[in-house]
């Protein structure tokens, strides 16, 4: 690896994982309002609001709230209300767990009008990025200022899947699939390169269903080399840190970090 990622392990989720996310997104927050006076990120579903929640409401969320715009990196073709929604899991997990009169965010979920036409959806939705980027970086690409992944055991991530051909997907900045190997089958993501460009990439990955996947991911053999989080680490470089647990990382042999300075 040219310019290795970041990997931070800690002994809990609770008491150590969520209080360091929390300070290493209200770091890259302070750099972004300095660069634009917004903060844009885009988020995952899965396990991620929960510890985003965690990270961020106590002791008090940040008090820049309303300067964020939130972005999804991936989104199922489900309407906004089901249990299987990205969108439905950061509002019950985060924004619905916010003090009501306090500061919100900007959020950005998908358009519901076309859901059976993931293709449709995507479209859409790289309309919405044009459209708050676009003043911007001559967009190019968009500029996300953080972007918070996830990574599943089979080492997916958003809804970039192992072997799948969005993976060589270049044109698009968000992408459709109908086929995703996890259900729901319809998905939308944002491309690898849209991924790969923001200034600053987080994974968040905990638990003991995830350890065998990270050595994978972090020994870069040409089987874990190939797999979508290591494909990030490899675009991304330093500008990568992942955020994981012990029980994620036992077996890992990639130097650890164990506090955000
Ligand atoms: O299907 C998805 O899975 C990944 C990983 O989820 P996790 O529960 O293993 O953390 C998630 O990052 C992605 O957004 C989601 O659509």
């Amino acid at each position: 690896m040219g310019r290795p990622p970041k990997l931070y392990s800690f002994p809990d989720v609770e008491n150590d994982l969520a209080p360091n996310l929390r300070k290493y997104i209200l770091a890259e927050q302070k750099e972004a309002l300095a660069r634009h006076g917004k903060f844009r990120v885009g988020v995952s579903g899965g396990s991620l609001p929960k510890t985003l929640s965690r990270a961020l409401l106590a002791p008090n969320p940040p008090a820049s709230l309303d300067k964020w715009e939130i972005f999804f990196v991936d989104e199922r073709c489900v309407p906004l209300d089901h249990d299987d929604s990205n969108y439905k899991a950061l509002k019950n997990d985060f924004l619905d767990q916010l003090p009501e009169d306090g500061p919100k965010p900007k959020v950005f979920p998908i358009d519901e009008t076309a859901l059976d036409d993931p293709q449709e959806v995507a479209d859409q939705y790289e309309q919405t990025l044009v459209s708050t980027f676009a003043n911007r970086d001559s967009v190019k690409l968009p500029l996300f200022d953080l972007i918070l992944l996830g990574c599943g055991p089979d080492g997916h991530t958003a809804s970039l899947f192992p072997d799948h051909a969005l993976l060589r997907a270049t044109d698009a900045w968000v992408l459709s699939i109908t086929d995703s190997p996890k259900p729901p089958p319809g998905r939308i993501t944002l491309s690898l390169p849209i991924l790969t460009h923001a200034c600053a990439i987080a994974f968040v990955a905990t638990g003991g269903g995830k350890k065998g996947i990270l050595k994978k991911i972090f020994e870069a053999d040409d089987e874990g080399r190939a797999l979508p989080s290591a494909l990030v680490n490899e675009g991304g470089g330093d500008k990568v840190s992942w955020f994981c647990d012990s029980a994620a990382v036992e077996g890992v042999g990639f130097p650890k970090r164990t506090s955000v300075i």
